[in-house]
């Protein structure tokens, strides 16, 4: 009887992940608590613990969310691997700084940098000292933060995580930036563009990061023209990441630049705008810095009056930030911590670096992963390249099915525009085809602007489902700012592989429905 209710369970959690994929979040949402009520072993409360939280996270349900890990974390604590439990508190700590409960933040962050040393892991090690630093910069103290930065820098050789490292970056350039040392955040931003490209990282979010930090250090220097034309890209990016966070940070860092051109009153309504968007969310970090920014711009307008009240109120609420934050602390007893548990941290790491060369040592490994990714990148897109999708169609076993996407009329993009806005264009399909495929499929860049999806289930109805969300997506996506009066679209040719078909029968079917969708009028899908 216990067999049936398990595989009766895992699929309720498997449903569940389908419909987070498919963007059904009530509807996993409902699934994960129904999979949860089953559920009998503590495995099983863990996988659904896990989703619950992160779907209430994504619904920005902050107390739910916070009430679910800390279950979780509860219930890991007490297992032998703390991979899992450093995950998941880590977790923990993000959103108790989002719901702005700085002090359980804090003592999160301890604790994850307390067990990351005594595991010898150091990516959560890191991970505790920027979590640390970032708490910091929210009440202002940037200086302190900044050694926490450095201190987290002085363990980079150790990080094993790409993303980290690039995250680590971004976080001291925001800050350098505060601490107006523009010349360092410029080079440092430099440094970390060098090392994603290396470690063929394509992250929407990043870019976005990249691009705003950029802007705003034009925008120091008063070369508002470029700052302006940085953060154009930095909305493409964020707005393909779907990140709240940094998606409203562009937005003010455009009003601002607005208003330093002189267009006062267009800058001021998109804040007040913003201003709501932001209230209603519960950002009060985000808040204040937006009345900041329209306190320089009323101030800019001449209207010192209200530029003043904006000063006040971003001011009160700083003043709320503060009382819920333990400076005192946050500040040296903190660092002092650190670096008592640095000699464990290292000892730890040893301990298990020795037991890594017995068979290979990881850095052998990371650096085949690396060589074989950066065979198998497309350089301009950062996606899979043709080389990948012939060794990948090769060696496939099971069925599938595959799309071949054409950019319509794509040729007059280069003409009107510049082949280095074509360029743009074709990184933008790649993120928006990248974003809206399911984690089983995969897309490459076949050649110039042409596309191939791989799907990982050969049925018809499903590959033109995904087609058509891809092609809707195109269409629907905001192109003005790229290429202003002028609509991007695509069309697509599908097929599926039948037990007889050769990799170039397939390939042979779809060039044909492509040819047929582009005879019957384009921006359209068709099947053969
Ligand atoms: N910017 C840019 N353009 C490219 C790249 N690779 C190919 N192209 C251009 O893509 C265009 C393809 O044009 P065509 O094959 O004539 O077709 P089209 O204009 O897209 O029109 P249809 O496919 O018939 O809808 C050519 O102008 C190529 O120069 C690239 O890497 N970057």
């Amino acid at each position: 009887m216990g067999g049936t209710a398990l595989s009766y369970d895992i699929d309720l959690l498997t449903q569940a992940h389908h419909a987070l994929n498919q963007g059904e979040l009530e509807q996993a949402l409902q699934l994960t608590q129904s999979f949860l009520h089953d559920a009998q072993e503590q495995h099983e409360h863990e996988l659904g613990l896990r989703l619950l939280a992160k779907l209430h996270f994504k619904l920005r349900d902050l107390s739910p969310a916070i009430k679910t890990l800390e279950k979780l974390t509860s219930l890991l604590s007490r297992s032998k691997n703390k991979h899992d439990y450093l995950i998941a508190q880590q977790f923990l700590a993000r959103c108790y700084e989002e719901d702005t409960r700085y002090q359980e933040s804090m003592l999160a962050w301890l604790e994850v940098g307390s067990v990351g040393a005594s595991v010898g892991d150091e990516d959560a090690f890191v991970e505790a000292l920027i979590g640390i630093a970032v708490l910091l910069e929210v009440v202002n103290d940037h200086k302190r933060a900044m050694r926490f930065y450095n201190k987290a820098q002085s363990h980079r050789e150790g990080i094993t995580s790409a993303p980290l490292k690039l995250r680590l970056n971004l976080c001291q350039a925001a800050c350098l930036i505060f601490l107006e040392q523009y010349p360092e955040a410029s080079e440092l931003l430099d440094r970390t563009e060098q090392e994603a490209v290396k470690a063929g990282v394509v992250d929407a979010g990043y870019r976005a990061e990249f691009y705003l930090y950029h802007a705003r250090i034009c925008r120091a220097q008063s070369k508002l023209d470029i700052a302006a034309n940085l953060l154009v890209k930095a909305q493409h990016h964020s707005q393909l990441a779907g990140y709240v966070w940094v998606s409203n940070k562009v937005q003010f860092e455009k009003c601002v630049v607005s208003t330093l051109s002189g267009k006062h009153d267009p800058a001021i309504e998109q804040l007040q705008a913003s201003l709501e968007q932001v209230q209603q969310a519960n950002l009060p970090i985000l808040e204040s810095e937006i009345y900041d920014a329209l306190s320089l711009a009323f101030g800019n307008k001449g209207d010192f009056q209200s530029a003043l009240e904006c000063e006040k109120k971003a001011h009160a609420i700083e003043v709320e930030l503060l009382k819920k934050v333990p400076i005192s602390e946050l500040g040296q007893n903190c660092f002092r911590r650190f670096k008592r548990w640095e000699p464990e941290l290292e000892t730890e790491k040893t301990k298990l670096e020795n037991l890594a060369l017995k068979t290979k040592t990881q850095s052998q490994k990371a650096m085949v992963n690396r060589l074989e990714r950066d065979v198998y990148i497309d350089p301009l897109t950062r996606i899979h390249n043709r080389r990948w999708l012939d060794i990948t169609l090769a060696e496939k076993q099971k069925s599938y099915a595959l799309l071949l996407i054409d950019v319509d009329h794509f040729k007059g993009v280069n003409d009107n525009y510049s082949h280095q806005i074509g360029d743009q264009v074709l990184q933008c399909l790649a993120s928006i085809f990248s974003h809206n495929i399911r984690q089983d499929d995969a897309v490459a860049r076949y050649g110039g602007e042409e596309f191939v999806v791989l799907l990982a289930v050969s049925d018809k109805a499903q590959a033109l489902e995904t087609a058509e969300r891809l092609r809707l997506a195109v269409q629907n996506y905001d192109w003005a700012d790229l290429v202003p009066g002028r609509n991007i679209t695509i069309s697509a040719g599908a097929a599926s592989k039948a037990d007889q078909d050769t990799v170039s029968d397939l390939l042979n079917r779809a060039d044909r429905a492509l040819y047929s969708a582009k005879h019957s009028g384009r921006n359209q899908v068709q099947y053969q």
